[in-house]
């Protein structure tokens, strides 16, 4: 549990969208006034390459408006385009040419960079074809579990060789179709498991159902799966109690869809005038969405925030007294857990996050990484196995490692936004998610100083 993985920044992964590749480190100096504005965020991470995957396997041409434009998205346009589909991309505008199901280029390497999600949807959406691919992926991502869904695509008909590691990337797969039937699948690791099956279910010979074993963890990007599904034409029944879906074997039809902004990134702007006693308004984002990260503005509230709802933008109001002295478990919503971890630093009691061990199988293991840089700052901190406590501190001037991790960077700028002499290593690595989020904090107010 004391093993961090401090994982050295991999340049391959990141992509020809990334910006601030020649920086070594950031330094982060707070802003001379609360910091104020009205901004709009890139699209969703989750629904771009979703919507991306679901295109390419469609018939006919989709339009797809509001596309993320960062690593994660520009791996798997990358993907798609090398199999053989046909991509334009203007600004935020993608336009995909679908193939119907039926892949034509086969004997290539695919490379997903560090997404796990295309590293857990594209397997699926090869193995209803019939060909040969080698995918392989960052240092990091051969170490990211997909073995429930590898073990559930095998028993539909695909046939998988390891290089190195059973369950683990790189691998070839050979593609035969997938038969239809009854699969079980375990979602406690990595909801994307679930989504990678289902995207591919539409296009196996017969009915599929999958049976969930036990618990999801963040189960409300499996409703975005099948909300998107949705919207290019495929519905889903639940059964079981909810324990079970059915998918009946049909085509994606081509959209002219707009995708909503990515309301994890702009958890870090609602976090920054919480933090400062600022005022950001996010447009373009309302509180009904999927996105199960929109969580973090009720807890904004509990701690002394207010919260504005607009039909077509969201703004935080912070406070100059941020309450601590809860507990949450963050099994739905983990990707803002190092968000909160530093909101929890300035608060006036500590706060625990449990329910989050999976996010020690994420870009880094976040539990360790996280506590291991706020001691660099002498902030108290309790480890647990799913989860960790953080105690409110002055934290001291310290140079942090984001252990290659988008959302560690992200989380970790935010503690420079409120006191001085905080650098942090690696700023590239921003680009998993987010390509512009230094000048996105300077155009805010918050000194950065890239070097
Ligand atoms: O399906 C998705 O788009 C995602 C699912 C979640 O991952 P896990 O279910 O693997 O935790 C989330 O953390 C990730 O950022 C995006
Ligand atoms: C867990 C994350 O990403 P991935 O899609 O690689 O799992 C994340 O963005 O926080």
């Amino acid at each position: 549990m004391n093993t961090v993985n401090q994982h050295e920044p991999e340049k391959e992964a990141q992509s020809p969208w990334s910006n601030y590749i020649d920086k070594q480190a950031v330094r982060i100096s707070p802003s001379a006034s609360p910091v104020q504005g009205t901004i709009t965020m890139p699209g969703s991470k989750s629904l771009t390459n979703r919507a991306l995957i679901m295109a390419a396997l469609a018939v006919g041409t989709s339009r797809l408006e509001g596309i993320l434009k960062s690593d994660d998205s520009y791996w798997c346009i990358h993907n798609l385009t090398q199999l053989g589909i046909k991509i334009q991309v203007d600004r935020e505008i993608a336009i995909v040419e679908g193939n119907r199901g039926e892949w034509t280029l086969q004997g290539i390497e695919l490379y997903v960079g560090a997404a796990g999600t295309i590293a857990r949807f594209l397997p699926g959406a090869l193995a209803i074809g019939r060909g040969v691919w080698h995918l392989k992926g960052s240092n990091r991502m051969h170490e990211r579990p997909l073995a429930p869904l590898l073990d559930a695509l095998t028993s539909l008909g695909a046939v998988i060789q390891y290089d190195a590691n059973s369950g683990f990337l790189p691998l070839t797969l050979h593609a035969n179709g997938l038969m239809g039937g009854l699969v079980s699948l375990a979602g406690s690791v990595s909801s994307q498991f679930i989504s990678g099956l289902l995207l591919a279910a539409p296009y196996a010979e017969e009915a599929i159902t999958i049976k969930m074993e036990g618990s999801i963890v963040q189960p409300d990007y499996v409703e975005l799966t099948l909300e998107m599904m949705r919207a290019f034409g495929v519905p889903s029944s639940w059964s079981d109690n909810g324990s079970s879906i059915l998918i009946r074997p049909q085509k994606y039809k081509a959209q002219n869809i707009k995708l909503e902004p990515d309301v994890s990134t702009c958890g870090y702007f609602w976090a920054l005038a919480a933090l400062t006693n600022g005022r950001i308004r996010v447009d373009g984002i309302h509180s009904k969405t999927r996105q199960p990260d929109i969580e973090l503005l009720n807890v904004l509230e509990v701690m002394g925030c207010t919260i504005n709802l607009g039909e077509n933008y969201i703004e935080v109001c912070g406070t100059s007294n941020l309450k601590g002295g809860f507990t949450l478990n963050m099994q739905r919503w983990s990707d803002q857990a190092l968000t909160l971890a530093v909101l929890a630093i300035f608060a006036d009691g500590p706060i625990t996050l449990l329910g989050i061990e999976h996010i020690r199988h994420h870009e880094c293991d976040r539990i360790a990484a996280i506590c291991n840089e706020l001691r660099k700052l002498s902030i108290q901190v309790d480890e647990h196995m799913d989860g960790f406590t953080v105690y409110p501190g002055l934290p001291k001037a310290a140079q942090l490692n984001p252990h290659d991790d988008h959302r560690m960077a992200m989380a970790l700028a935010l503690i420079g936004s409120k006191v001085a002499g905080i650098s942090t290593l690696n700023p590239s690595c921003v680009s998993k998610t987010c390509s512009d989020y230094w000048d996105r904090l300077s155009t805010l107010g918050v000194v950065i100083e890239l070097i």
